[in-house]
C-alpha cells in the first residue's frame, strides 16, 4: 500500500476511514488519490465561525519586514499563493468587507504584509502574491515571515483551478513540508469554471497533494464568485465559505462564545 511520504500518525488516521479513495494498482498494491471523506462539520459548528466572522475587523499594521510584524498573543492563519490568485479577495469575502482589502485585477497588486484582527480572537494576514509580476524581495517577506511566526497556526494556500498547481506552488510545499508547517489548499474562482472541468482539475490537484505533500491538512476548500441564476447555487457558495471559516476556527483552535451584546 502506498501512502505517499505521510507521517506515521496521519497514515493511521487515513487508514481507519473510508477506502473509497483508494484505486488498485495492481492485485497486492492500492495507491490513494483522493483525500478521505473529512470529519463531517456540524451546522453548529458552522454557525460559530460564520459569528466569529460577523465580529468587527480591524486593519492592525503592513509591514515590509518580517521582524516589524505586530506583537499579538492571537493565533494566525495568513493566506498565499500566486498573485492574481484571490488571496486579498477572499479576505474581503470572509469578513463581508469588500473595502478592507484593495483588489486589483492586475497581478502583483499586494505589496507588503497586511494583518487583521478578527473579533479580537484572531490575526488574519494578507500577503503579495509569487509568480507572475512578483518581486524577488516579496518572496523573501514571505518566507521570512514564515519561518519566524510563532502565532502562525496554519497557512492558506489558494491554487487558481483554471491555472492548476504550478512549479512556485510546488517549490512553496516542499519549502513547507522541509520546515514542518501546516498548510491547507483553497482551490479560488470556482466559478470560472464548469462543473466537469473543476472536478478534473480538482482531482489533479488532489492527487498531487496526496503523493507528494507532507504537511498539507487533508481537505480542500473551495471558494468562488456567486453565480449566476442559471446555476442557482448561491446557497452552495455561502456553504463553502461558511467551510473555509470553520477551517480558520478549527486551525486556531478558538473557542467561539455568543456575543454578550443584546
Ligand atoms: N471570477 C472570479 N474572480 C475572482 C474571484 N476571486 C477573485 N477574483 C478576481 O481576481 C482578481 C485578483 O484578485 P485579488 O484578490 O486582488 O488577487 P490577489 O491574490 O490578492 O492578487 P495579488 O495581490 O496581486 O497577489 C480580481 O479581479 C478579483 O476580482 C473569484 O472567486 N471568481
Ligand atoms: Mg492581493
Amino acid at each position: 500500500m502506498i501512502l505517499a511520504k505521510r507521517s506515521f500518525h496521519t497514515s493511521v488516521q487515513l487508514l481507519k476511514r473510508s477506502t473509497d479513495h483508494l484505486v488498485a494498482k495492481d492485485k497486492q498494491k492500492y495507491k490513494l488519490v483522493a483525500f478521505p471523506e473529512p470529519p463531517p462539520v456540524s451546522p453548529e459548528q458552522l454557525a460559530d465561525a460564520t459569528r466569529l466572522f460577523a465580529r468587527p475587523v480591524n486593519f492592525i499594521q503592513s509591514i515590509s519586514k518580517a521582524e516589524q510584524a505586530p506583537e499579538t498573543s492571537k493565533p494566525e492563519v495568513a493566506f498565499v499563493g500566486r498573485s492574481n490568485v484571490g488571496k486579498s479577495t477572499l479576505i474581503n469575502n470572509l469578513t463581508n468587507n469588500s473595502r478592507l482589502v484593495k483588489t486589483s485585477n492586475r497581478p502583483g497588486h499586494t505589496r507588503l504584509l497586511n494583518f487583521f484582527d478578527v473579533g479580537r480572537q484572531i490575526t488574519l494576514v494578507d500577503m503579495p502574491g509569487y509568480g507572475f509580476k512578483s518581486k524577488e524581495e516579496w518572496g523573501d517577506l514571505i518566507l521570512e515571515y514564515l519561518s519566524t511566526r510563532k502565532q502562525l497556526k496554519r497557512l492558506f494556500m489558494l491554487i487558481d483551478p483554471v491555472a492548476g498547481l504550478k512549479e512556485t506552488d510546488m517549490q512553496l510545499m516542499s519549502h513547507l513540508d522541509k520546515q514542518a508547517l501546516s498548510y491547507q489548499v483553497i482551490l479560488t474562482k470556482r466559478d470560472r469554471l464548469s462543473t466537469e472541468a473543476f472536478a478534473a482539475s480538482k482531482a489533479e490537484i488532489e492527487k498531487y497533494l496526496v503523493e507528494n505533500a507532507i504537511c498539507c491538512y487533508p481537505q480542500l476548500l473551495v471558494t468562488g464568485k456567486k453565480r449566476t441564476s442559471k446555476f442557482n447555487d448561491n446557497d452552495v457558495v455561502a456553504n463553502e465559505m461558511a467551510k473555509v471559516k470553520w477551517a480558520i476556527v478549527n486551525a486556531t483552535g478558538i473557542t467561539v462564545y455568543p456575543s454578550t451584546k443584546k
